[in-house]
């Protein structure tokens, strides 16, 4: 099964186009204030007008509050909810959607016993773990701390790029990759070249002959 591709931090439609053209299976849009990659509810609106169809859209939050959510939900067409902070399970669980639960990599972490109460999420994305900066942070993470046996798809991010991503659907077989900053030309920006890289060298990681 080739690796799905989610590219998260889209902030304008020609952006989604590039993704989606370059092969993403989704993107990600980022309602949290404080990020730089952060997009408003017509924002978000415009970029999922422009995209073609069967791609995902993802979106993203970081501990915010309940009507926030149910607002911008009401608002974006959104296929998926990730949440990106210290969400309790029934707190992704109240939406009745399908979501992504985010867990950082922090050094010495259990992410085995971090992921058990998230049973019933689409899939569980691991991160790297910076203080301060909950997401989009361009750094990895040692990837002998994933777990052999989650118990939903792994969705493996942190400082991805094209030089190591093949290195990484090598070693882990992720179900998907997601990248953000390793495929920008500055924070909010993606590049078409850099995208186009990126999914060439997955193809690189996937093939038997790589
Ligand atoms: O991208 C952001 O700015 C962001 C801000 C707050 C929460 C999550 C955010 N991004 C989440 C993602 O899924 C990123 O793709 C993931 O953290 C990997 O980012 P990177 O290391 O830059 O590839």
């Amino acid at each position: 099964m080739p690796t799905r591709v989610k590219i998260c931090g889209i902030t304008r439609p020609q952006d989604g186009l590039a993704a989606a053209a370059a092969g993403a299976h989704a993107i990600g849009l980022v309602f949290h204030p404080a990020s730089p990659r952060y997009v408003t509810a017509s924002q978000a609106r415009d970029i999922v007008a422009a995209l073609p169809p069967l791609v995902s859209v993802v979106g993203l939050f970081v501990d915010a509050a309940e009507g926030e959510i149910r607002d911008l939900l009401a608002q974006v067409p959104l296929d998926l909810i990730q949440f990106h902070g210290a969400e309790p399970a029934p707190d992704c669980r109240r939406f009745g959607r399908r979501y992504l639960k985010a867990l950082h990599a922090r050094p010495g972490a259990d992410l085995a016993a971090a992921a058990a109460p998230y049973d019933d999420a689409a899939g569980l994305l691991l991160d790297a773990f910076v203080s301060g900066v909950p997401g989009g942070s361009g750094q990895t993470f040692d990837w002998a701390a994933v777990p052999a046996g989650l118990p939903r798809p792994l969705l493996l991010a942190g400082g991805l790029d094209a030089g190591n991503v093949a290195m990484a659907i090598r070693r882990l077989r992720p179900w998907a990759v997601d990248v953000s900053s390793g495929v920008e030309s500055a924070p909010g920006v993606k590049d078409a070249q850099k995208m186009g890289m990126f999914m060439q060298a997955v193809r690189e990681g996937d093939s038997p002959h790589g």
